[in-house]
């Protein structure tokens, strides 16, 4: 067994790839940060070879564009229109294996939900299926937007799973509340979520040996082990130490930590027979969450056009138009007036747009998210904003 090795020579990853994968979820409501967090991620490991899985709700695909580009974009892998907690679950099985079948190094999976999503349906999917052996659910981090959090949660179900499954809960955007608020909102949070590790981040910059390879996932939370004698050692031949994600461990092939995440390990081998007991005894398969999307309310309009808007008439439609009720928009813009490609997000009532370059023929692409909203009247007004 290797404890050490010779980072010179070719990493035994190479010739078992991907055994025990390590998986971290980011979820969080609408605009919290994640996909921000992700960038952070992407541009701070250091040595590690990071997969994506990122799913949007909404035809078109804006995260795509606003991930930033690692070394070769085939590392993200874009789970579009649905949300992987229930009704694609399955392009989520796929799609993780194809990023095991992958030949080239891969150390680490992030996988992005979409901001409606109830994560724990994804968490039971690296559990639940035959994943669960290659694979280790490392944590599910939640992004808290500060300035946007309702202690309501939005009446959403799924937002208030975010915050009762996360392993570690970001409250992010410090920069646009009051201390006070921060400090009330980290209440109101512990009060759904007990033991959670909670950090304050801006940008969702936090230091990533604090959310990477933390081994908070604590499985046998939701899923009841089969009594079995023998189970313990199943897990023990896969679990990996990423424990100081320091781009060495990948090599380290058959490095056990068992410092902070036994239960995690123990567990993935009982799951192996207990899947469909498990659907029939816990509250949060896969049916029970499959209409939370209609529940909650939430829809989203996706426009396109190969025209450029007019920066004064789209100023308007934000300004006197779009109902309250759109809590997000995020667009890939052009405006006749400019020579940029803008991109713009909206969260709450806050917007922003950043200059950028057009890398080919400028379009306008947009998605506004909200909850009852009138498609047509929406798709009229935008269309009047064109050129
Ligand atoms: N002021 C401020 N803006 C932030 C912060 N974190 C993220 N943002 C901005 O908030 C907007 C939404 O951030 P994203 O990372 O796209 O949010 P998301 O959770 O991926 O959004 P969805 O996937 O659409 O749910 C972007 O304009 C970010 O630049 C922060 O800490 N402070």
């Amino acid at each position: 067994m290797a404890t050490s090795q010779d980072l010179t020579a070719p990493s035994p990853v190479m010739a078992a790839p991907k055994l025990g994968l390590p998986v971290t979820i980011i979820t969080g409501f609408l605009g919290s940060g994640k996909t921000t967090l992700l960038n952070h991620i992407l541009s701070n490991q250091q040595g590690l070879k990071t997969a994506v899985l990122v799913n949007e709700f909404g035809e078109i695909g804006i995260d795509q564009e606003l991930i930033i580009e690692v070394s070769d974009d085939d590392s993200v892998i874009e789970l579009a229109n649905g949300c992987i907690c229930c009704n694609i679950n399955n392009d989520l099985v796929d799609a993780v294996y194809r990023v095991l079948e992958r030949e080239e190094r891969i150390d680490y999976l992030v996988v992005e939900t979409t901001g409606l999503a109830d994560p724990l349906p994804v968490a039971l999917t690296f559990l639940g299926t035959e994943l669960r052996d290659m694979t280790r659910l490392d944590s599910i981090i939640t992004l808290v937007d500060c300035e946007n959090f309702s202690l309501d949660l939005f009446n959403s179900e799924a937002a208030y799973s975010q915050i009762a499954y996360g392993d570690i809960i970001l409250l992010n955007k410090t920069d646009l509340v009051a201390p006070e608020k921060v400090e009330a909102l980290e209440e109101r949070v512990r009060e759904i979520k007990q033991g959670a590790r909670i950090l304050r981040t801006r940008n969702s910059e936090v230091p990533l040996p604090l959310v990477l390879s933390v081994g908070l996932f604590e499985s046998d939370q939701y899923y009841q082990p089969e009594e079995s004698a023998d189970a313990h050692d199943h897990d023990h031949e896969q679990a990996h130490d990423h424990h100081n994600h320091d781009g060495h461990d990948h090599a380290d092939e058959q490095a056990h930590d068992h410092h902070n995440h036994d239960a995690c390990d123990h567990d993935h081998g009982h799951c192996v027979h207990d899947h469909d007991h498990d659907h029939h005894h816990h509250g949060h398969d896969h049916h029970h969450h499959s209409h939370h999307l209609e529940n909650d309310g939430f829809v989203s309009v996706s426009f396109e056009s190969d025209r450029p808007f007019v920066i004064r008439k789209f100023q308007s439609f934000l300004d006197d138009q779009m109902p309250e009720a759109v809590f997000r928009a995020k667009g890939i813009l052009w405006f006749q007036e400019s020579e940029n490609r803008h991109i713009f997000h909206l969260s709450g009532k806050r917007f922003t747009l950043e200059d950028d370059l057009w890398k080919g023929q400028p379009k306008n692409q947009l998605v506004l998210i909200g909850q009852n909203l009138d498609q047509a009247t929406l798709l009229s007004q935008l269309e009047d904003c064109l050129a």
